[in-house]
């Protein structure tokens, strides 16, 4: 039960805590995003609630920027290798038994054809014209693939997302000032190896509804 435990922990910590903090390292970015996130929240969401998983249905621009998230920096851009074990032939290609085989999601993330304008962060590319979920079941490539895809990616989804809506719905993020007022530009960099995740950036946040933080205050405290 420990080890599962803690291989739970490990394959989960590193990747949801790379998510969160692109995510955060987008609204500074995207302040456009941040606010038509926010109005959509305010819009479902009483104004003295925070978000709940039951409404992420109604919340179908605070996924797209989920999924965007998940596209714009996987957190683990080369996936995890794995062995085959016998001889096999894809795509006219002859895979010998024992190669070593990763699906590149950096290189999927990027496809143009897929993804016009890759590089940009832009949570409406998985939306429709009406504003409805494209995919509404997340089956992301970011994840991984077959029998050893990621069993977490539920548990990951619901987390992730569930933290984007109370930061948002409580927080404005932004650029952090220095001394004198002046706006402290930061650029996405990131680090790591197998599994990436952004370089130290500044940022600020500021309340906007007080009777939101107080919930969320009580939350966190609670034992
Ligand atoms: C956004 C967050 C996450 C991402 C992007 C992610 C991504 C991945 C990827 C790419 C794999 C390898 C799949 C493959 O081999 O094709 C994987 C495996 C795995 N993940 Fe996640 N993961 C996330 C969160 C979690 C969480 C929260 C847990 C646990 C609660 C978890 C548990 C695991 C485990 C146990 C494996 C190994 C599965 C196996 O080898 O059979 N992951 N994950």
């Amino acid at each position: 039960m420990k080890a599962v435990a803690l291989t739970g922990y490990l394959a989960g910590m590193e990747t949801t805590t790379s998510v969160v903090h692109s995510f955060i390292l987008a609204m500074v970015l995207h302040p456009d995003v941040q606010a038509r996130a926010r109005a959509e929240i305010n819009r479902v969401v009483k104004h003295d609630q925070i978000p709940s998983i039951d409404d992420r249905v109604s919340l179908p621009y605070l996924s797209a920027i989920f999924l965007e998230v998940l596209r714009w920096h996987p957190p683990i851009p080369l996936g995890i290798p794995h062995a085959t074990t016998q001889d096999d032939v894809y795509d006219g290609y002859f895979i010998p038994k024992g190669a070593i085989v990763t699906v590149n999601q950096w290189a999927l993330s990027r496809d143009e054809d897929t993804f016009p304008d890759a590089s940009r962060f832009d949570p409406s590319r998985h939306l429709t014209i009406d504003g409805k979920l494209k995919d509404p079941i997340v089956n992301h490539y970011t994840f991984g693939h077959g029998r050893r895809i990621c069993p977490g990616r539920w548990f990951a989804e619901n987390a992730v997302w569930t933290a984007m809506a109370a930061i948002l719905s409580v927080l404005h993020v932004d650029h952090s000032r220095d001394p004198h007022g002046h706006r402290i530009d930061i650029k996405p960099e990131y680090t790591g190896l197998m599994a990436i995740h952004p370089k130290p950036f500044q940022c600020s946040f500021e309340s906007v509804n007080t009777a939101r933080e107080e919930q969320l205050r009580a939350v966190m405290n609670f034992k």
